[in-house]
Protein backbone atom coordinates (compact mmCIF):
# COMPACT_ATOMS: atom_id res chain seq x y z
CA UNK A 1 0.00 0.00 0.00
CA UNK A 2 1.11 3.85 -0.89
CA UNK A 3 0.92 6.11 1.28
CA UNK A 4 -1.55 8.79 0.89
CA UNK A 5 0.18 11.91 -0.54
CA UNK A 6 -2.09 14.03 -2.68
CA UNK A 7 1.54 16.02 -4.31
CA UNK A 8 2.85 12.88 -5.90
CA UNK A 9 -0.66 11.66 -7.07
CA UNK A 10 -2.78 14.35 -8.44
CA UNK A 11 -6.88 13.80 -7.93
CA UNK A 12 -7.78 16.83 -10.44
CA UNK A 13 -11.60 17.58 -10.53
CA UNK A 14 -12.81 19.33 -13.73
CA UNK A 15 -16.47 19.03 -13.17
CA UNK A 16 -16.35 22.73 -13.13
CA UNK A 17 -15.13 23.40 -15.83
CA UNK A 18 -15.31 20.38 -18.60
CA UNK A 19 -18.28 18.76 -16.48
CA UNK A 20 -20.31 21.88 -17.26
CA UNK A 21 -19.87 21.27 -21.12
CA UNK A 22 -22.55 18.28 -20.54
CA UNK A 23 -25.20 19.06 -22.77
CA UNK A 24 -28.36 20.74 -20.19
CA UNK A 25 -26.00 21.32 -16.98
CA UNK A 26 -25.43 24.81 -16.28
CA UNK A 27 -25.00 26.04 -12.64
CA UNK A 28 -25.19 29.30 -11.10
CA UNK A 29 -21.98 30.96 -9.46
CA UNK A 30 -23.25 29.78 -6.15
CA UNK A 31 -23.94 26.55 -7.52
CA UNK A 32 -20.33 26.05 -8.28
CA UNK A 33 -19.12 27.36 -5.13
CA UNK A 34 -21.52 24.84 -3.82
CA UNK A 35 -19.98 21.94 -5.67
CA UNK A 36 -16.29 22.96 -5.13
CA UNK A 37 -17.07 22.54 -1.14
CA UNK A 38 -18.39 19.18 -1.54
CA UNK A 39 -15.56 18.25 -3.54
CA UNK A 40 -13.39 19.95 -0.84
CA UNK A 41 -15.24 17.86 1.79
CA UNK A 42 -14.65 14.17 -0.57
CA UNK A 43 -11.10 15.52 -0.48
CA UNK A 44 -10.27 15.93 -3.76
CA UNK A 45 -6.63 17.82 -4.51
CA UNK A 46 -7.57 20.20 -7.27
CA UNK A 47 -10.58 21.59 -7.99
CA UNK A 48 -10.69 23.01 -11.34
CA UNK A 49 -12.81 25.95 -11.22
CA UNK A 50 -13.80 27.38 -14.58
CA UNK A 51 -12.78 29.15 -17.81
CA UNK A 52 -12.16 33.04 -16.21
CA UNK A 53 -11.21 34.60 -19.69
CA UNK A 54 -14.80 32.50 -20.88
CA UNK A 55 -17.83 34.24 -19.53
CA UNK A 56 -19.33 36.84 -17.09
CA UNK A 57 -19.97 34.01 -14.28
CA UNK A 58 -16.75 32.17 -14.31
CA UNK A 59 -15.00 35.15 -13.32
CA UNK A 60 -16.91 36.05 -10.80
CA UNK A 61 -16.99 32.40 -9.59
CA UNK A 62 -13.33 33.42 -9.20
CA UNK A 63 -13.92 36.21 -7.85
CA UNK A 64 -16.11 34.73 -5.03
CA UNK A 65 -13.31 31.75 -4.68
CA UNK A 66 -11.33 34.06 -3.03
CA UNK A 67 -13.45 35.36 0.20
CA UNK A 68 -16.44 32.55 0.31
CA UNK A 69 -14.56 29.34 -0.69
CA UNK A 70 -12.21 28.61 2.26
CA UNK A 71 -11.19 25.30 0.88
CA UNK A 72 -9.75 22.63 3.36
CA UNK A 73 -7.66 20.87 1.20
CA UNK A 74 -8.36 21.53 -2.28
CA UNK A 75 -6.21 23.42 -4.18
CA UNK A 76 -8.25 25.71 -6.80
CA UNK A 77 -7.43 26.14 -10.73
CA UNK A 78 -7.80 28.85 -13.66
CA UNK A 79 -8.33 26.98 -17.24
CA UNK A 80 -7.18 28.62 -20.30
CA UNK A 81 -5.95 28.13 -23.47
CA UNK A 82 -2.03 29.28 -24.38
CA UNK A 83 -1.78 32.63 -25.88
CA UNK A 84 -2.86 33.51 -29.25
CA UNK A 85 -0.75 33.08 -32.38
CA UNK A 86 -1.07 36.79 -32.61
CA UNK A 87 -0.09 37.74 -29.85
CA UNK A 88 2.68 38.00 -26.19
CA UNK A 89 1.49 36.15 -23.35
CA UNK A 90 1.93 39.02 -21.33
CA UNK A 91 -0.72 40.71 -23.55
CA UNK A 92 -3.40 38.51 -24.48
CA UNK A 93 -6.42 39.12 -22.44
CA UNK A 94 -7.58 35.37 -21.82
CA UNK A 95 -4.01 35.12 -20.19
CA UNK A 96 -4.52 38.42 -17.85
CA UNK A 97 -7.40 36.78 -16.78
CA UNK A 98 -5.99 32.91 -16.03
CA UNK A 99 -3.19 35.47 -14.25
CA UNK A 100 -5.86 37.67 -12.11
CA UNK A 101 -7.87 34.45 -11.01
CA UNK A 102 -6.43 34.39 -8.12
CA UNK A 103 -5.63 30.72 -7.97
CA UNK A 104 -2.06 28.96 -7.07
CA UNK A 105 -2.64 26.89 -10.33
CA UNK A 106 -3.78 27.28 -13.80
CA UNK A 107 -3.76 24.28 -16.24
CA UNK A 108 -3.65 25.60 -20.10
CA UNK A 109 -5.17 23.66 -23.07
CA UNK A 110 -2.57 23.67 -25.82
CA UNK A 111 -2.93 21.93 -28.94
CA UNK A 112 -0.90 18.53 -29.34
CA UNK A 113 -1.89 17.10 -32.46
CA UNK A 114 -0.42 18.96 -35.65
CA UNK A 115 -3.47 18.18 -37.89
CA UNK A 116 -5.12 20.84 -35.10
CA UNK A 117 -2.34 22.91 -34.93
CA UNK A 118 -2.10 23.46 -39.14
CA UNK A 119 -5.83 23.50 -39.49
CA UNK A 120 -7.62 24.68 -36.40
CA UNK A 121 -5.16 27.14 -35.27
CA UNK A 122 -4.16 27.83 -38.77
CA UNK A 123 -0.44 28.61 -37.66
CA UNK A 124 2.97 26.59 -37.70
CA UNK A 125 4.01 23.61 -35.57
CA UNK A 126 6.50 26.21 -34.55
CA UNK A 127 4.62 28.56 -33.53
CA UNK A 128 2.19 26.75 -31.28
CA UNK A 129 5.33 25.31 -29.27
CA UNK A 130 6.40 28.94 -28.82
CA UNK A 131 2.66 29.63 -27.57
CA UNK A 132 3.53 27.05 -25.20
CA UNK A 133 6.61 27.89 -23.94
CA UNK A 134 5.89 31.91 -23.69
CA UNK A 135 2.78 31.33 -22.06
CA UNK A 136 4.03 28.33 -19.03
CA UNK A 137 6.83 30.95 -18.63
CA UNK A 138 5.27 33.85 -18.33
CA UNK A 139 2.75 32.44 -15.58
CA UNK A 140 5.67 30.99 -13.94
CA UNK A 141 6.94 33.99 -13.67
CA UNK A 142 3.75 34.89 -12.11
CA UNK A 143 4.17 32.55 -9.51
CA UNK A 144 1.64 30.42 -10.76
CA UNK A 145 2.00 26.62 -10.89
CA UNK A 146 1.19 25.13 -14.17
CA UNK A 147 -0.22 21.98 -15.56
CA UNK A 148 -0.66 21.62 -19.53
CA UNK A 149 -3.54 19.89 -21.13
CA UNK A 150 -2.14 18.27 -24.36
CA UNK A 151 -5.56 18.63 -26.31
CA UNK A 152 -5.61 14.98 -28.88
CA UNK A 153 -2.50 13.67 -27.86
CA UNK A 154 -3.26 10.31 -28.13
CA UNK A 155 -4.72 10.97 -31.80
CA UNK A 156 -1.63 13.14 -32.68
CA UNK A 157 0.74 10.81 -31.35
CA UNK A 158 -0.64 7.72 -33.57
CA UNK A 159 0.19 10.46 -36.50
CA UNK A 160 3.33 12.11 -35.66
CA UNK A 161 5.00 10.66 -32.32
CA UNK A 162 7.90 13.20 -32.75
CA UNK A 163 5.50 16.37 -32.93
CA UNK A 164 3.47 14.73 -29.67
CA UNK A 165 6.90 14.49 -27.76
CA UNK A 166 8.32 17.90 -28.46
CA UNK A 167 5.11 19.35 -26.99
CA UNK A 168 5.46 17.12 -23.96
CA UNK A 169 9.04 18.33 -23.93
CA UNK A 170 8.64 22.24 -24.48
CA UNK A 171 6.07 22.12 -22.11
CA UNK A 172 8.09 20.78 -18.94
CA UNK A 173 11.15 22.92 -19.88
CA UNK A 174 9.13 26.07 -19.67
CA UNK A 175 7.84 24.80 -15.94
CA UNK A 176 5.05 22.78 -16.37
CA UNK A 177 4.86 20.51 -13.35
CA UNK A 178 2.50 18.14 -15.23
CA UNK A 179 1.77 17.49 -18.72
CA UNK A 180 -1.13 16.37 -19.11
CA UNK A 181 -2.13 13.45 -22.19
CA UNK A 182 -5.98 14.37 -23.02
CA UNK A 183 -7.84 11.77 -25.10
CA UNK A 184 -10.31 14.68 -26.12
CA UNK A 185 -11.91 12.58 -28.87
CA UNK A 186 -12.24 9.75 -26.32
CA UNK A 187 -11.81 6.82 -28.78
CA UNK A 188 -8.73 5.38 -27.16
CA UNK A 189 -8.79 1.91 -25.92
CA UNK A 190 -6.79 0.57 -22.62
CA UNK A 191 -3.76 -1.05 -24.13
CA UNK A 192 -3.71 1.96 -26.94
CA UNK A 193 -3.15 4.09 -23.98
CA UNK A 194 -1.06 2.00 -21.59
CA UNK A 195 1.44 1.63 -24.32
CA UNK A 196 1.29 5.32 -25.31
CA UNK A 197 2.18 6.38 -21.48
CA UNK A 198 4.63 4.25 -21.23
CA UNK A 199 6.60 5.09 -24.50
CA UNK A 200 5.97 8.97 -23.59
CA UNK A 201 7.20 8.72 -19.95
CA UNK A 202 10.43 6.67 -21.50
CA UNK A 203 11.43 9.15 -24.23
CA UNK A 204 10.40 12.59 -21.92
CA UNK A 205 10.60 12.00 -18.59
CA UNK A 206 7.99 14.94 -17.46
CA UNK A 207 5.85 14.29 -15.40
CA UNK A 208 2.40 12.92 -17.26
CA UNK A 209 -0.96 13.43 -16.48
CA UNK A 210 -4.30 11.68 -17.71
CA UNK A 211 -7.88 13.15 -18.85
CA UNK A 212 -10.10 10.90 -20.92
CA UNK A 213 -13.79 10.95 -22.37
CA UNK A 214 -16.18 8.19 -22.27
CA UNK A 215 -16.98 7.90 -25.93
CA UNK A 216 -15.94 4.35 -26.67
CA UNK A 217 -16.93 3.99 -22.65
CA UNK A 218 -13.24 3.08 -21.82
CA UNK A 219 -12.85 6.36 -19.75
CA UNK A 220 -12.18 5.07 -16.25
CA UNK A 221 -10.62 1.68 -17.64
CA UNK A 222 -8.22 4.28 -19.32
CA UNK A 223 -7.62 6.66 -16.56
CA UNK A 224 -6.71 3.20 -14.25
CA UNK A 225 -4.44 1.60 -16.95
CA UNK A 226 -2.60 5.05 -17.73
CA UNK A 227 -1.80 5.27 -13.84
CA UNK A 228 -0.65 1.64 -13.66
CA UNK A 229 1.37 3.18 -16.87
CA UNK A 230 3.31 5.56 -14.88
CA UNK A 231 1.38 9.07 -14.71
CA UNK A 232 0.66 10.30 -11.55
CA UNK A 233 -2.17 13.20 -11.98
CA UNK A 234 -5.53 11.80 -12.88
CA UNK A 235 -8.32 14.32 -13.83
CA UNK A 236 -12.22 13.80 -14.38
CA UNK A 237 -15.16 14.74 -13.40
CA UNK A 238 -18.00 13.95 -10.63
CA UNK A 239 -20.45 11.67 -11.77
CA UNK A 240 -18.76 11.54 -15.57
CA UNK A 241 -20.40 14.72 -16.33
CA UNK A 242 -19.23 15.96 -19.45
CA UNK A 243 -19.10 17.00 -23.71
CA UNK A 244 -21.11 14.59 -25.21
CA UNK A 245 -20.28 11.35 -23.69
CA UNK A 246 -18.97 13.03 -20.43
CA UNK A 247 -15.77 12.59 -18.87
CA UNK A 248 -14.03 9.96 -17.06
CA UNK A 249 -16.34 9.47 -13.82
CA UNK A 250 -13.86 10.85 -11.25
CA UNK A 251 -15.71 8.95 -7.98
CA UNK A 252 -15.18 5.43 -10.27
CA UNK A 253 -11.14 6.32 -10.61
CA UNK A 254 -10.93 6.66 -6.82
CA UNK A 255 -13.35 4.21 -5.59
CA UNK A 256 -10.92 2.03 -8.19
CA UNK A 257 -7.77 3.52 -7.03
CA UNK A 258 -8.39 3.04 -3.41
CA UNK A 259 -10.15 -0.18 -3.67
CA UNK A 260 -8.48 -2.37 -6.43
CA UNK A 261 -4.99 -0.73 -6.64
CA UNK A 262 -4.45 0.02 -3.03
CA UNK A 263 -3.44 3.39 -3.68
CA UNK A 264 -4.93 5.86 -1.24
CA UNK A 265 -5.93 9.33 -2.73
CA UNK A 266 -8.53 10.62 0.01
CA UNK A 267 -7.79 11.60 3.06
CA UNK A 268 -8.74 8.80 5.60
CA UNK A 269 -11.92 8.10 6.05
CA UNK A 270 -13.24 10.02 3.18
CA UNK A 271 -14.17 7.62 1.02
CA UNK A 272 -16.85 6.73 2.75
CA UNK A 273 -18.43 9.98 1.90
CA UNK A 274 -18.39 9.25 -2.01
CA UNK A 275 -22.18 8.34 -2.18
CA UNK A 276 -23.33 11.38 -0.14
CA UNK A 277 -21.13 13.53 -2.59
CA UNK A 278 -22.40 12.30 -5.71
CA UNK A 279 -25.75 12.65 -4.57
CA UNK A 280 -25.23 16.15 -3.49
CA UNK A 281 -23.80 17.34 -6.80
CA UNK A 282 -26.31 15.40 -8.39
CA UNK A 283 -29.13 17.44 -6.89
CA UNK A 284 -26.94 20.69 -7.42
CA UNK A 285 -26.88 19.83 -10.99
CA UNK A 286 -30.27 18.59 -11.10
CA UNK A 287 -29.64 15.40 -12.71
CA UNK A 288 -31.83 12.13 -11.63
CA UNK A 289 -29.24 10.11 -9.98
CA UNK A 290 -28.37 7.09 -12.37
CA UNK A 291 -29.07 4.22 -9.84
CA UNK A 292 -26.48 1.74 -12.03
CA UNK A 293 -23.34 3.87 -11.39
CA UNK A 294 -20.54 1.86 -10.36
CA UNK A 295 -19.99 2.34 -6.49
CA UNK A 296 -22.29 4.77 -5.82
CA UNK A 297 -25.91 3.99 -7.37
CA UNK A 298 -28.42 2.81 -5.53
CA UNK A 299 -28.55 -0.19 -7.65
CA UNK A 300 -24.94 -0.97 -6.82
CA UNK A 301 -25.29 -2.97 -4.60
CA UNK A 302 -28.71 -4.82 -4.82
CA UNK A 303 -29.72 -8.06 -5.85
CA UNK A 304 -32.19 -9.14 -7.28
CA UNK A 305 -31.34 -13.09 -8.71
CA UNK A 306 -32.60 -15.88 -6.21
CA UNK A 307 -29.48 -17.63 -6.67
CA UNK A 308 -27.78 -14.18 -5.80
CA UNK A 309 -29.16 -13.69 -2.47
CA UNK A 310 -28.40 -17.64 -1.44
CA UNK A 311 -24.87 -17.53 -2.02
CA UNK A 312 -24.50 -13.29 -0.69
CA UNK A 313 -27.01 -15.30 2.65
CA UNK A 314 -23.61 -16.94 3.53
CA UNK A 315 -21.16 -14.59 2.66
CA UNK A 316 -22.34 -11.43 0.86
CA UNK A 317 -18.32 -11.65 -0.84
CA UNK A 318 -19.62 -13.94 -3.30
CA UNK A 319 -22.14 -11.71 -5.17
CA UNK A 320 -20.25 -8.34 -4.36
CA UNK A 321 -17.05 -6.94 -5.64
CA UNK A 322 -16.34 -4.90 -2.19
CA UNK A 323 -18.13 -3.51 1.01
CA UNK A 324 -20.35 -1.16 0.09
CA UNK A 325 -19.56 0.64 3.47
CA UNK A 326 -16.11 1.57 2.21
CA UNK A 327 -17.73 3.84 -0.19
CA UNK A 328 -20.79 4.61 1.66
CA UNK A 329 -23.50 2.42 -0.06
CA UNK A 330 -25.70 0.02 1.26
CA UNK A 331 -26.67 -3.73 0.13
CA UNK A 332 -30.23 -4.12 -0.89
CA UNK A 333 -32.29 -7.16 -1.89
CA UNK A 334 -35.09 -6.63 -4.62
CA UNK A 335 -38.60 -8.76 -4.02
CA UNK A 336 -39.27 -10.09 -7.35
CA UNK A 337 -40.81 -12.73 -9.76
CA UNK A 338 -36.65 -13.63 -9.94
CA UNK A 339 -36.93 -13.94 -5.70
CA UNK A 340 -36.41 -17.60 -3.81
CA UNK A 341 -36.60 -18.02 0.01
CA UNK A 342 -33.05 -16.90 0.80
CA UNK A 343 -34.19 -13.29 -0.74
CA UNK A 344 -37.24 -13.13 1.08
CA UNK A 345 -35.69 -14.38 3.90
CA UNK A 346 -32.53 -11.56 3.90
CA UNK A 347 -35.42 -8.70 2.71
CA UNK A 348 -37.06 -10.08 5.91
CA UNK A 349 -33.84 -8.89 8.14
CA UNK A 350 -33.78 -5.39 5.77
CA UNK A 351 -37.27 -4.99 7.88
CA UNK A 352 -35.52 -6.56 11.45
CA UNK A 353 -37.19 -9.92 11.11
CA UNK A 354 -35.58 -13.06 11.38
CA UNK A 355 -37.27 -15.45 9.56
CA UNK A 356 -34.61 -18.26 9.63
CA UNK A 357 -37.09 -20.96 11.02
CA UNK A 358 -40.30 -19.65 8.73
CA UNK A 359 -39.33 -22.39 6.48
CA UNK A 360 -42.52 -22.77 5.56
CA UNK A 361 -43.85 -19.38 5.14
CA UNK A 362 -40.71 -18.29 2.85
CA UNK A 363 -42.09 -20.88 0.49
CA UNK A 364 -45.49 -19.96 0.26
CA UNK A 365 -44.18 -16.08 0.53
CA UNK A 366 -41.83 -17.18 -3.02
CA UNK A 367 -45.04 -18.47 -4.40
CA UNK A 368 -47.28 -15.51 -3.87
CA UNK A 369 -44.94 -13.52 -4.90
CA UNK A 370 -44.62 -15.00 -8.36
CA UNK A 371 -48.21 -15.39 -8.75
CA UNK A 372 -48.92 -12.04 -8.15
CA UNK A 373 -45.80 -10.75 -10.16
CA UNK A 374 -47.86 -12.26 -13.33
CA UNK A 375 -50.75 -11.27 -12.53
CA UNK A 376 -48.95 -7.78 -13.13
CA UNK A 377 -47.57 -6.68 -9.27
CA UNK A 378 -44.29 -5.42 -9.13
CA UNK A 379 -42.85 -5.52 -5.32
CA UNK A 380 -39.09 -4.22 -6.00
CA UNK A 381 -40.91 -1.21 -6.69
CA UNK A 382 -43.14 -1.16 -3.78
CA UNK A 383 -41.37 -2.47 -0.59
CA UNK A 384 -44.37 -1.40 1.43
CA UNK A 385 -46.40 -3.61 0.05
CA UNK A 386 -44.44 -6.12 0.46
CA UNK A 387 -43.70 -5.63 4.06
CA UNK A 388 -47.48 -5.88 5.14
CA UNK A 389 -47.53 -9.06 2.61
CA UNK A 390 -44.80 -10.95 4.31
CA UNK A 391 -46.15 -9.69 7.52
CA UNK A 392 -49.13 -11.10 7.01
CA UNK A 393 -48.05 -14.50 5.88
CA UNK A 394 -45.64 -15.01 8.83
CA UNK A 395 -47.68 -13.62 11.48
CA UNK A 396 -51.09 -13.33 10.18
CA UNK A 397 -53.37 -10.46 9.01
CA UNK A 398 -53.00 -7.42 11.14
CA UNK A 399 -55.97 -4.94 9.88
CA UNK A 400 -57.15 -1.17 10.57
CA UNK A 401 -60.71 -1.24 9.39
CA UNK A 402 -63.35 -3.61 7.48
CA UNK A 403 -64.14 -1.66 4.69
CA UNK A 404 -68.13 -1.72 3.65
CA UNK A 405 -67.60 -0.18 0.00
CA UNK A 406 -66.05 2.58 -1.72
CA UNK A 407 -67.62 4.81 -4.30
CA UNK A 408 -66.18 7.59 -6.77
CA UNK A 409 -68.70 9.75 -9.18
CA UNK A 410 -66.34 12.31 -11.80
CA UNK A 411 -68.34 14.97 -12.55
CA UNK A 412 -68.59 17.96 -15.20
CA UNK A 413 -70.77 20.57 -14.20
CA UNK A 414 -72.37 23.30 -16.42
CA UNK A 415 -69.39 25.78 -15.87
CA UNK A 416 -66.99 23.34 -17.28
CA UNK A 417 -65.25 22.40 -14.41
CA UNK A 418 -64.95 18.89 -13.52
CA UNK A 419 -65.09 17.40 -10.00
CA UNK A 420 -64.39 14.00 -8.57
CA UNK A 421 -66.24 13.04 -5.31
CA UNK A 422 -65.48 10.03 -3.49
CA UNK A 423 -67.55 8.22 -0.42
CA UNK A 424 -65.93 5.49 1.75
CA UNK A 425 -67.41 3.54 4.46
CA UNK A 426 -66.07 1.30 6.75
CA UNK A 427 -66.05 0.23 10.47
CA UNK A 428 -63.14 0.47 12.68
CA UNK A 429 -62.95 -0.09 16.80
CA UNK A 430 -66.97 -0.98 16.79
CA UNK A 431 -67.78 2.55 14.94
CA UNK A 432 -69.04 3.08 11.24
CA UNK A 433 -68.12 5.80 9.55
CA UNK A 434 -69.41 7.10 6.38
CA UNK A 435 -67.15 9.95 4.79
CA UNK A 436 -67.66 12.01 1.60
CA UNK A 437 -64.42 14.21 -0.03
CA UNK A 438 -64.17 15.91 -3.30
CA UNK A 439 -60.89 16.17 -4.81
CA UNK A 440 -59.04 17.55 -8.32
CA UNK A 441 -58.85 14.29 -9.49
CA UNK A 442 -60.87 10.75 -8.29
CA UNK A 443 -57.44 9.45 -6.49
CA UNK A 444 -57.21 12.39 -4.57
CA UNK A 445 -61.21 12.06 -3.50
CA UNK A 446 -61.02 8.63 -2.66
CA UNK A 447 -57.61 9.49 -0.65
CA UNK A 448 -59.10 12.19 1.06
CA UNK A 449 -62.65 10.54 2.14
CA UNK A 450 -60.51 7.15 3.42
CA UNK A 451 -58.95 9.61 5.77
CA UNK A 452 -61.66 10.96 6.85
CA UNK A 453 -63.30 8.15 7.85
CA UNK A 454 -60.35 6.90 9.79
CA UNK A 455 -59.75 10.48 11.05
CA UNK A 456 -61.02 9.99 14.51
CA UNK A 457 -60.27 6.77 15.17
CA UNK A 458 -56.51 7.61 14.23
CA UNK A 459 -55.55 10.81 14.39
CA UNK A 460 -51.65 10.00 13.67
CA UNK A 461 -53.30 10.27 9.91
CA UNK A 462 -52.84 13.98 9.51
CA UNK A 463 -49.29 13.75 9.42
CA UNK A 464 -49.25 11.45 6.73
CA UNK A 465 -49.72 12.94 2.93
CA UNK A 466 -49.51 10.86 -0.73
CA UNK A 467 -46.45 12.85 -2.50
CA UNK A 468 -46.38 10.67 -5.94
CA UNK A 469 -48.97 8.63 -7.80
CA UNK A 470 -48.12 6.39 -11.19
CA UNK A 471 -50.08 5.08 -13.20
CA UNK A 472 -48.71 2.46 -15.81
CA UNK A 473 -50.44 -0.07 -18.40
CA UNK A 474 -49.54 -3.15 -18.37
CA UNK A 475 -51.08 -4.37 -21.33
CA UNK A 476 -51.65 -1.57 -24.30
CA UNK A 477 -52.95 -4.30 -26.71
CA UNK A 478 -56.25 -5.21 -24.80
CA UNK A 479 -57.07 -1.13 -24.78
CA UNK A 480 -59.69 -0.73 -22.32
CA UNK A 481 -59.46 -4.24 -20.95
CA UNK A 482 -55.65 -3.63 -19.99
CA UNK A 483 -54.24 -4.58 -16.75
CA UNK A 484 -53.42 -1.01 -14.54
CA UNK A 485 -50.79 -1.08 -12.37
CA UNK A 486 -50.72 1.44 -9.63
CA UNK A 487 -48.02 3.00 -7.32
CA UNK A 488 -48.62 5.51 -4.80
CA UNK A 489 -45.60 7.21 -2.53
CA UNK A 490 -46.98 8.53 0.57
CA UNK A 491 -44.54 10.25 3.61
CA UNK A 492 -44.96 11.20 7.06
CA UNK A 493 -42.60 14.09 7.16
CA UNK A 494 -39.67 11.37 7.95
CA UNK A 495 -39.63 8.50 5.75
CA UNK A 496 -41.22 7.81 2.32
CA UNK A 497 -42.84 4.45 1.38
CA UNK A 498 -44.37 3.04 -1.76
CA UNK A 499 -47.64 0.54 -2.27
CA UNK A 500 -48.66 -0.80 -4.97
CA UNK A 501 -52.23 -1.99 -6.37
CA UNK A 502 -53.42 -3.80 -9.55
CA UNK A 503 -56.42 -4.36 -11.08
CA UNK A 504 -58.13 -3.97 -14.67
CA UNK A 505 -60.25 -0.96 -13.35
CA UNK A 506 -57.60 2.15 -12.53
CA UNK A 507 -59.68 3.39 -9.56
CA UNK A 508 -59.76 -0.14 -7.71
CA UNK A 509 -55.70 -0.38 -8.35
CA UNK A 510 -55.27 2.91 -6.47
CA UNK A 511 -57.58 1.69 -3.89
CA UNK A 512 -55.43 -1.37 -3.15
CA UNK A 513 -52.48 0.94 -3.27
CA UNK A 514 -54.06 3.50 -0.33
CA UNK A 515 -55.05 0.66 1.57
CA UNK A 516 -51.59 -0.61 1.89
CA UNK A 517 -50.38 3.01 2.60
CA UNK A 518 -52.80 4.48 4.88
CA UNK A 519 -52.10 0.40 6.70
CA UNK A 520 -48.50 0.72 6.23
CA UNK A 521 -48.54 4.43 7.76
CA UNK A 522 -50.26 3.57 10.80
CA UNK A 523 -47.97 0.44 11.46
CA UNK A 524 -45.32 2.83 11.39
CA UNK A 525 -47.14 4.84 14.17
CA UNK A 526 -47.18 1.49 16.42
CA UNK A 527 -50.88 2.23 16.53
CA UNK A 528 -52.58 -1.40 17.70
CA UNK A 529 -54.78 -3.05 14.88
CA UNK A 530 -58.25 -3.59 15.32
CA UNK A 531 -58.96 -7.02 16.53
CA UNK A 532 -62.47 -7.15 14.57
CA UNK A 533 -61.25 -5.72 11.36
CA UNK A 534 -61.27 -8.12 8.16
C1 LIG B 1 -10.93 20.15 -25.24
C2 LIG B 1 -11.60 21.17 -24.43
O1 LIG B 1 -12.57 20.87 -23.83
S1 LIG B 1 -10.91 22.70 -24.38
C3 LIG B 1 -12.11 23.69 -23.57
C4 LIG B 1 -13.27 24.00 -24.44
N1 LIG B 1 -14.16 24.86 -23.75
C5 LIG B 1 -14.66 25.97 -24.26
O2 LIG B 1 -14.43 26.29 -25.42
C6 LIG B 1 -15.56 26.78 -23.39
C7 LIG B 1 -15.13 28.21 -23.24
N2 LIG B 1 -14.91 28.85 -24.52
C8 LIG B 1 -15.28 30.14 -24.79
O3 LIG B 1 -15.89 30.81 -23.96
C9 LIG B 1 -14.87 30.75 -26.08
O4 LIG B 1 -14.69 29.73 -27.06
C10 LIG B 1 -13.54 31.56 -25.89
C11 LIG B 1 -13.85 32.76 -25.03
C12 LIG B 1 -12.45 30.73 -25.25
C13 LIG B 1 -13.01 32.01 -27.26
O5 LIG B 1 -14.07 32.65 -27.94
P1 LIG B 1 -13.77 33.43 -29.33
O6 LIG B 1 -12.69 34.40 -29.10
O7 LIG B 1 -15.09 33.92 -29.79
O8 LIG B 1 -13.17 32.32 -30.31
P2 LIG B 1 -13.79 30.97 -30.87
O9 LIG B 1 -14.41 30.19 -29.74
O10 LIG B 1 -14.64 31.20 -32.06
O11 LIG B 1 -12.48 30.22 -31.35
C14 LIG B 1 -11.46 29.83 -30.50
C15 LIG B 1 -10.18 30.54 -30.87
O12 LIG B 1 -9.14 30.06 -29.98
C16 LIG B 1 -8.09 29.48 -30.75
N3 LIG B 1 -7.56 28.37 -29.97
C17 LIG B 1 -8.09 27.15 -29.80
N4 LIG B 1 -7.28 26.43 -29.04
C18 LIG B 1 -6.22 27.21 -28.71
C19 LIG B 1 -5.06 27.00 -27.94
N5 LIG B 1 -4.85 25.82 -27.34
N6 LIG B 1 -4.20 28.01 -27.81
C20 LIG B 1 -4.44 29.21 -28.40
N7 LIG B 1 -5.53 29.46 -29.13
C21 LIG B 1 -6.42 28.46 -29.29
C22 LIG B 1 -8.77 29.03 -32.04
O13 LIG B 1 -7.84 28.89 -33.09
C23 LIG B 1 -9.71 30.21 -32.30
O14 LIG B 1 -8.94 31.27 -32.75
P3 LIG B 1 -9.51 32.36 -33.82
O15 LIG B 1 -10.50 33.18 -33.07
O16 LIG B 1 -8.30 33.12 -34.19
O17 LIG B 1 -10.13 31.58 -34.93
C1 LIG C 1 -8.53 19.65 -22.21
C2 LIG C 1 -9.70 18.86 -22.43
O1 LIG C 1 -10.72 19.08 -21.82
C3 LIG C 1 -9.66 17.76 -23.39
O2 LIG C 1 -8.69 17.65 -24.13
O3 LIG C 1 -10.62 17.00 -23.44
Amino acid sequence: MRPYDPESLHIYDTTLRDGTQQEGLSLSVADKLAVARHLDDLGVGFIEGGWPGSNPKDAEFFRRAQTELNLRGAKLAAFGSTRRASKTAADDPQVAALREAGTPVVCLVAKSDRRHVERALRTTLAENLAMIRDTVEHLRAEGKRVFVDAEHFFDGYRVDEAYGLEVVRTAAEAGAEVVVLCDTNGGMLPTQIGDTVRAVLDASGARLGIHCHDDSGCAVANSLVAVQAGVTHVQGAANGYGERCGNANLFTVVAGLETKLATPVLPAGRLRELVRVSHAIDELTNSAPDTHRPYVGASAFAHKGGLHASAVKIDPDMYQHIDPAVVGNDMRMLVSELAGRATIELKGREFGLDLSDEKEALGRIVELVKEREASGFAYEAAEASFELLLRDEVYGPERYFTLDSWRVIVEQRPDGEVVSEATVKLETRGERHVSTAEGNGPVNALDKALREALAKAYPGLKAVDLTDFKVRILDGQEGSGAITRVLVETTDGQTRWDTIGVDENIIAASWQALQDAVTYGLRRQNEVPDPDAV
